[in-house]
């Protein structure tokens, strides 16, 4: 188990990027939903053990990352955002090389674990390739190859799904979900719908703090009743959102359907209908939380 207790960090420039998190995190997959410039990257980077945080602790099963993050480092996989390869260097050659960096010494044992990580992450047809070659699913595919490399107890991965088309997305969902069945896995992401297919829990950070924090399921019930939606002309959207909490506008049929948090209907025409997690997503950005 992850224990985050009051994280924060200031940049030099001023930016509080994060502003005393305090998250628990359990075996399986978790999300951190945010939009750009949550601090999702900085909260994985100082998780990684790439930065540290100006206050506040980590414990990792009871023991302290930050004091020995060396030792985390051992228990730990991470996919950056920006995971750069070498030139021509194949999948096989490349993954080998990492596990001697993560001190795997043992070149017969590194041996079989680089070809069933291969197999895992259904690359093995394609091992002989260069990576540089790969294509953008097949990368972050050798990307979470990379980061189980010494079976990490904790895997890290940061906005993973980006730049994906949808059959290497799903293609990628699955292999984090059943990395997911033994090990505490994090993804950043900023992307609604990879959090509602993949994580059982989730957290919503915005401005450096976790603003929404459950199980998706449990977070969606909380808006029961209160979503309302309506179809409307483009030139009334303005005065709608000048009156009624917005939640979401859609362009539909050349016609723009909002979804509207309110108690009470809003007004003529709107239909109740189900809450999703995109209205749980907005409503937290938006500060009209529950309550
Ligand atoms: N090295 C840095 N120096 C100064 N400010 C930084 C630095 N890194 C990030 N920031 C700022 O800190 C805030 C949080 O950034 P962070 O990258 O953690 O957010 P994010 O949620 O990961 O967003 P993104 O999805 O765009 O990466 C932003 O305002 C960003 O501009």
């Amino acid at each position: 188990m992850l224990r985050i207790s009051a994280v924060s960090k200031t940049y030099p420039n001023g930016v509080r990027a994060l502003q005393g998190i305090d998250l628990t995190i359990e075996r399986g997959l978790f999300g951190l939903l945010g939009p750009n410039g949550a601090g999702k990257s900085t909260l994985m980077r100082i998780l990684a053990t790439l930065q540290t945080p100006d206050a506040g602790q980590l414990t990792f099963d009871g023991a302290d990352v930050l004091a020995d993050p060396r030792g985390h480092r051992r228990r730990l996989g991470y996919l950056p955002q920006d995971f750069g390869v070498y030139p021509g260097v194949s999948a096989s050659e490349l993954l080998d090389h990492l596990g001697v960096l993560k001190g795997l010494t043992d070149r017969r044992a590194r041996r079989e674990q680089v070809d069933a990580l291969l197999q895992q992450t259904n690359l093995y047809a394609h091992r002989k390739k260069a990576v540089s070659g790969f294509s953008g699913g097949m990368r972050q595919r050798f990307g979470i190859a990379q980061a189980l490399l010494g079976n990490p107890r904790m895997l890290i991965v940061d906005e993973p799904t980006a730049g994906l088309d949808p059959e290497e997305r799903n293609r990628f969902h699955n292999l984090l979900s059943e990395v997911g069945e033994n090990v505490v896995v994090l993804l950043s992401t900023h992307i609604v719908e990879d959090v509602r297919q993949l994580c059982p829990r989730m957290a919503i950070l915005s401005g450096g703090r976790v603003l929404r924090e459950g199980a998706p399921e449990t977070l969606v019930a909380e808006l029961k009743s209160r979503v309302w939606r309506r179809t409307v002309e483009k030139h009334e959207v303005a005065g709608h959102r000048a009156s009624l909490n917005v939640l979401s506008t859609q362009l539909s049929g050349g016609k723009t359907a909002l979804r509207v948090l309110a108690e009470a209907s809003p007004g003529p025409g709107f239909e109740r209908v189900s809450p999703d997690l995109e209205d749980v997503y907005f409503s937290a950005l938006s500060g009209r939380t529950a309550s």
